[in-house]
């Protein structure tokens, strides 16, 4: 007998616990199908319990700075990794709950296996048949491992396991260094690891801009050894594992691999959908309304390849359920681009980043986070922060960031370029005194000075518009 519905989702990580919500708003008619374990990558093996990890590596890695102003006896503090990380666990497996708790709500709404598309409107799952009037594809990514990198065996980790260690050993590895590998490698570093990164290319943490990268690269160059721009081989040895980068070698008890993700798309049968694959296997998708061609399957989430990140993989989830139950509608715009990286000092970007300016008519303000008031008391003076701006009209299009609080900086100016502001429209906003922010207004300042404009009244919007907050 074949099961029909109106949606069925595939995958019950956040692009598709939230295509379920919204999908609820209209029906219950759904579906949802889960390979795998439940509770979402970013709740399990993710985003929390890497943020977990890491406030307790900054917090811990301020004695080095308190033993520098005054505060006693704080450089004889040991972390205890084992209880660190079951603290971690602990948290994570608090995250976990909600979402797990979601899908047995469902009761037999959710089912545990292995979808197969026989046709855009039909899926095999472990012999069941379910006729659904759309799908959606929501099944993630995972670390991408090479094969001959296994040979080390449980040496060798990913983010998928590196929270299960109970007793990390001490001298750590880690290879690639994109935005998991440098939270992760610096948290380690913090925690008294010895800690030896390698990536392939310049750029770490997804940075673009040059002397932005500069500056992470430097402040990280104090904490572990980074290599930049190397091919390397990882093999066994008697006492652990060696990487060798062809300049040089280092034997090491684990080793991280964070070389990026992968498409969960194996054994789907997206071959079956009569649409033409890329050499990944996926088929082409509308990125707006995440169609893909005029079947009625959409693509959501980190699986989609577009902006794997967990906001962006919650609006895909959104977006393709109201596409999935409103074909006609018309399309929902996405949100400015922010990517922020959990490191001392914090790293990302808002808006358009610095490979995806336009070649010209683009000036950029600065500020030099080494000599800012706030940062230099908070021993956290560190970072550059670049905003660039559209040299014709003054509309910030996009800013790079190392900085200490990167991530209430980068957060101001995505709101900021999602609201279309130029820089003196930002430079109307309150600064307090004496706040990173200022840092910001700098920044500005100098963009104004890059733009050969002329101040021509002080730095306060006209009482034109109806509210004074002045006298207010
Ligand atoms: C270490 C780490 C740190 C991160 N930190 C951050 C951060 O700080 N901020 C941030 O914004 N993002 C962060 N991310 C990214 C964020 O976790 C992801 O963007 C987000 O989890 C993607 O959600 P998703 O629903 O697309 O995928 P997932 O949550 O992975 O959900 C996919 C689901 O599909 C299931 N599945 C797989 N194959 C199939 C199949 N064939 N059939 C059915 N189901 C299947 C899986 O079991 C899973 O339940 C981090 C990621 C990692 C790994
Ligand atoms: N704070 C955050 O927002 C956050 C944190 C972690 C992850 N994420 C998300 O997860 C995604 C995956 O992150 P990631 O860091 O695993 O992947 P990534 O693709 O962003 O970075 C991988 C890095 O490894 C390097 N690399 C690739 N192959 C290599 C090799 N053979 N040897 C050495 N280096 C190699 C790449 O040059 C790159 O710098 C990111 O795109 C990001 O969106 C976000």
């Amino acid at each position: 007998m074949t099961r029909r519905v109106r949606i069925a989702i595939l995958g019950a990580g956040t692009a598709g616990l939230t295509a379920l919500k919204e999908a609820q708003r209209y029906t219950d008619d759904v579906l949802l199908i889960n390979h795998g374990p439940y509770g979402t990558t970013c709740a399990r093996v993710g985003c929390m319990p890497s943020k977990a990890l890491i406030e307790v590596a900054h917090t811990y890695a301020r004695k080095d700075w308190l033993g520098t102003v005054g505060i006693d006896g704080t450089r004889g503090l040991k972390p205890d990794l084992q209880i660190v990380m079951a603290h971690v666990r602990t948290l994570r497996d608090r995250f976990t709950a909600g979402s797990i708790q979601i899908a047995q709500d469902l009761g037999d709404r959710s089912i545990r296996g292995k979808a197969r598309f026989i046709d855009a409107n039909t899926l095999e799952v472990d012999g069941e048949m379910i006729h659904a009037d759309a799908v959606i594809i929501a099944t993630g990514t995972r670390p991408i491992v090479p094969d001959a990198w296994r040979a080390i065996g449980d040496r060798l980790v990913t983010s998928d396991e590196v929270f299960e260690l109970v007793s990390p050993g001490q001298r750590l590895g880690v290879v690639g260094l994109g935005p998991i590998g440098v939270e992760l490698a610096q948290a380690f570093a913090q925690l008294g690891c010895e800690v030896h990164g390698f990536t392939k290319g310049g750029q770490i943490a997804g940075l673009k801009d040059p002397e932005v990268n500069a500056s992470l690269l430097a402040a990280l160059g104090q904490q572990m050894s980074i290599s930049t721009d190397v091919e390397m081989s990882v093999r066994a040895d008697g006492n652990g594992a060696v990487i060798d980068d062809g300049k040089r070698s280092v034997v090491v008890d684990w080793v991280l691999a964070a070389i990026g993700r992968q498409p969960n798309i194996e054994g789907l049968g997206l071959d079956t959908l009569g649409v033409e694959l890329d050499e990944r296997g996926m088929p082409a998708f509308n990125p707006k309304t995440l169609q893909v061609g005029d079947l009625p399957v959409y693509i959501a989430g980190d699986v989609s390849g577009q902006r794997p990140l967990l906001h962006e993989a919650a609006d895909e989830g959104r977006i393709a359920a109201y596409h999935a139950l409103h074909p006609e509608a018309d399309c929902l715009m996405r949100r400015a681009p922010l990517g922020i990286v959990f490191t001392e000092p914090g790293a990302g970007q808002a808006g358009l980043s610095y490979s995806e300016l336009p070649e010209s008519g683009v000036v950029v303000g600065k500020i030099d986070y080494s000599r800012q008031g706030r940062a230099v008391m908070a021993g956290r003076n560190a970072g550059v922060l670049h905003i660039y701006v559209d040299a014709g009209n003054a509309r910030i299009l996009g800013a790079e960031a190392v900085a200490p609080d990167a991530e209430h900086l980068l957060h101001l100016l995505a709101w900021a370029i999602q609201q279309e502001m130029t820089v003196d429209t930002m430079l109307h906003l309150p600064f307090y005194h004496p706040t990173v922010e200022e840092g910001l207004r700098t920044a500005l300042q100098s963009a104004r000075r890059a733009l050969s404009k002329r101040r021509e009244q002080p730095d306060l919007p006209l009482c034109r518009p109806a509210i004074d907050w002045a006298l207010g």
